[in-house]
């Protein structure tokens, strides 16, 4: 990821978040990335935007209970209808003084028009 921008969005998981080993569960981490690539991709696109992919996805380390999460996201990709972009989550953890990457991801979205259907992404400013 080039140098890190504001992320998109910041939040803590809540007790019942926790899995049967004492971490933050991948669904839940999943569902923040999807969340913040989507406010990414309707910026891009103008408009309303579907996942169609999440070409490829790593958990590199546990999140756990009472880290602060930051979700990174920047465009990595642009075809005609479809945006890739790439997601890093960070943990804060140990009141501030520690910072750990823990996901990182490429998740692609699709513009969609009224029906639905794949729509053109307008030209890159
Ligand atoms: C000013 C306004 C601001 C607005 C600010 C809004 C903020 C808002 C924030 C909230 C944001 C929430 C974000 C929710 C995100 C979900 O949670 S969406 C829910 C889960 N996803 C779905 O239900 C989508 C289900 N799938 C579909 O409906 C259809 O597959 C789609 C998406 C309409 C695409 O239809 P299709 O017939 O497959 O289309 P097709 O023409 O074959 O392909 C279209 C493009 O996708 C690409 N593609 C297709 N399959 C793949 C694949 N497997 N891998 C990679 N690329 C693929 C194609 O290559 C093509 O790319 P381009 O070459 O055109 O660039």
């Amino acid at each position: 990821m080039p140098q890190r921008s504001d992320p998109i969005l910041r939040v803590t998981p809540g007790p019942s978040d926790i899995n049967s080993n004492g971490h933050i569960f991948g669904g839940w981490v999943l569902s923040q990335m999807d969340i913040a690539g989507g406010i990414v991709a309707g910026r891009v696109s103008q408009g309303a935007c579907a996942t169609v992919a999440i070409e490829s996805m790593t958990f590199i380390a546990p999140i756990l209970l009472r880290d602060i999460i930051s979700v990174y996201a920047h465009e990595e990709r642009r075809g005609k209808t479809s945006i890739a972009i790439r997601i890093e989550v960070v943990a804060t953890r140990a009141r501030g003084q520690q910072e750990v990457k823990v996901t990182d991801g490429l998740f692609t979205f699709v513009a969609l028009d009224e029906d639905h259907r794949p729509r053109l992404l307008p030209p890159a400013l």
